[in-house]
């Protein structure tokens, strides 16, 4: 059995006796060397090979790792291991690393620019995390706005756990990775999990990783869960209200000690994360109705930042949905959309539910739908511009208006694909040419 693992050893391998005659000596080295394996068994290692140091191994006792030999005109690298049994040498172990020494320096050049190379992305992924997440790309001049950065920006500096609040599409997360690319711990890892989104059964070991073998199916390295890769960094609980009740005490003391175990392991892991939460639920309200528990909302709840919704702070949306217009641009060279004051004034008066995120959106589709640049009043989607009297009805809306807005929309692009061919649209519709117009009237659509 010895025999055939040391013949499976891909490189070269030799084992010698304490006074450096050989015991073993494997086929890929006799190979390497054009002898026979068999013929050196039992000779002298240097009568194989002259410059051989093994049996000043067996002497010194003291293993040579990576050193240069040269044995038939091949500079190599070799390590030479002595074995001990009871405090005495009584074998040597060599083996072939590199038959060339030139491999050597090959791979360290490969290690050298890979390690160059890792640097470079390190800093790129740095730099542009930064300037897509950083305070300067929370846009809005409100002074509730400007306030909120303001205390984010302090807290940034801190460890404290921050609580994020505010209703959903706010720019909660945006907050998050300002403060966390804000903090010293810019640069280690941000690291997101939205607790929404997991399987309650998932959890845990999305949290806390597996062990090796922890359950069939796990791979046998185990994982590493959210906490161990935050690591140096921040970890941000996305929708925290979506905790399940049971794994609260579990979250609340690693977040306490900082210690937790992977499930199914026994090995205890120190993990140093900064911790920030959101939610757009009200989680005082959860915890007087025992939906979440008190002491992890304590916990969580150090620094408190309360996003308002966009319709609290009007001035903001009509810069915002600048700033957005131009990034928009930026994937449609060539393109700079401006709105009318028309436009300007719908998008003021609406009130937002979705918040920025329903902004980008509407923006999106507009701009997709125009001829050129400019965006009025009327190439906004209809229901932005619905009397607040019938918004307030909540979001049902009449069989009346949902046509309306369908023909709007059916409208638009049919004149976008006929390239506002009044004729070539009104075909495409199946409707007179007269029709097309009466239509276009009456949703505000301009004729050219
Ligand atoms: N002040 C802002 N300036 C620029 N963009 C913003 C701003 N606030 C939000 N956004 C953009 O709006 C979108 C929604 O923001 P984000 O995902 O941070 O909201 P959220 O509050 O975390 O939403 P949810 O609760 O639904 O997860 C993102 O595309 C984000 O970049």
């Amino acid at each position: 059995m010895a025999d055939l693992i040391f013949d499976h050893i891909e490189n070269g391998a030799v084992v010698t006796d304490a006074d450096g005659y050989i015991l073993y000596f494997n086929r890929p080295y006799a190979k390497f060397l054009g002898i026979e394996g068999e013929d050196a068994i039992g000779r002298h290692v240097t009568e194989i090979l002259a410059s051989s140091r093994m049996h000043i191994v067996a002497k010194t006792g003291k293993a040579e790792i990576n050193e240069i030999f040269t044995a038939k005109g091949h500079d190599m690298v070799v390590q030479r291991i002595p074995i001990f049994e009871n405090g005495k040498v009584v074998a040597v172990f060599g083996q072939l690393m590199f038959k060339e020494v030139g491999d050597v320096g090959r791979l360290a050049r490969n290690l050298s620019v890979l390690e160059s190379k890792l640097k470079l992305y390190e800093k790129e992924l740095t730099s542009l995390r930064a300037a897509r997440y950083s305070f300067d790309s929370i846009y809005g001049s409100s002074p509730a706005l400007l306030a909120l950065k303001e205390e984010a920006r302090k807290a940034a500096l801190t460890d404290l756990p921050v609580l994020l609040t505010g209703e959903s599409g706010t720019g909660k997360e945006l907050f998050a990775q300002a403060i966390h690319q804000s903090s010293p711990r810019r640069r280690g890892p941000s690291i997101n999990i939205n607790c929404a989104a997991i399987p309650k059964e998932l959890f845990e070991s999305e949290l806390f990783g597996y062990a090796g073998g922890a359950f069939t199916g796990a791979s046998s390295g185990g994982k590493p869960g959210k906490f161990e890769l935050a690591d140096g960094g921040t970890l941000f609980l996305d929708e925290i209200g979506e905790m399940p009740l049971d794994l609260q005490p579990k979250l609340l003391r690693v977040l306490e000690e900082k210690v937790f175990e992977r499930v199914g392991g026994n090995q205890v892991i120190r993990s140093d994360f900064r911790i920030i939460a959101a939610t757009n639920r009200d989680l005082a309200e959860m915890v007087r109705q025992k939906e979440f528990r008190e002491d992890l909302f304590y916990r969580l709840n150090v620094v408190s930042l309360n996003i308002p919704p966009l319709r609290e702070r009007k001035g903001d949306i009509v810069s915002l949905a600048r700033h957005l217009l131009d990034k928009i641009a930026g994937n449609h060279p060539g393109s700079h959309y401006r709105l009318t004051e028309a436009a300007e004034r719908v998008l003021a008066n609406y009130h937002w539910p979705g918040n920025i995120r329903e902004l980008l959106n509407v923006l999106e589709r507009t701009v997709f739908t125009i001829e050129g640049d400019s965006i009025d009043a009327c190439d906004l989607p209809f229901y932005l511009s619905r009397p607040v009297a019938v918004r307030a009805r909540g979001t049902q809306w009449s069989l009346q208006e949902v046509v309306a807005e369908a023909e709007r929309e059916a409208l638009r692009n049919a004149l976008k694909v006929s390239g506002n061919n009044k004729a070539r649209a009104a075909k495409l519709l199946g409707i007179h040419r007269t029709v097309l117009y009466k239509k276009m009237s009456r949703y505000k659509i301009p004729l050219n």
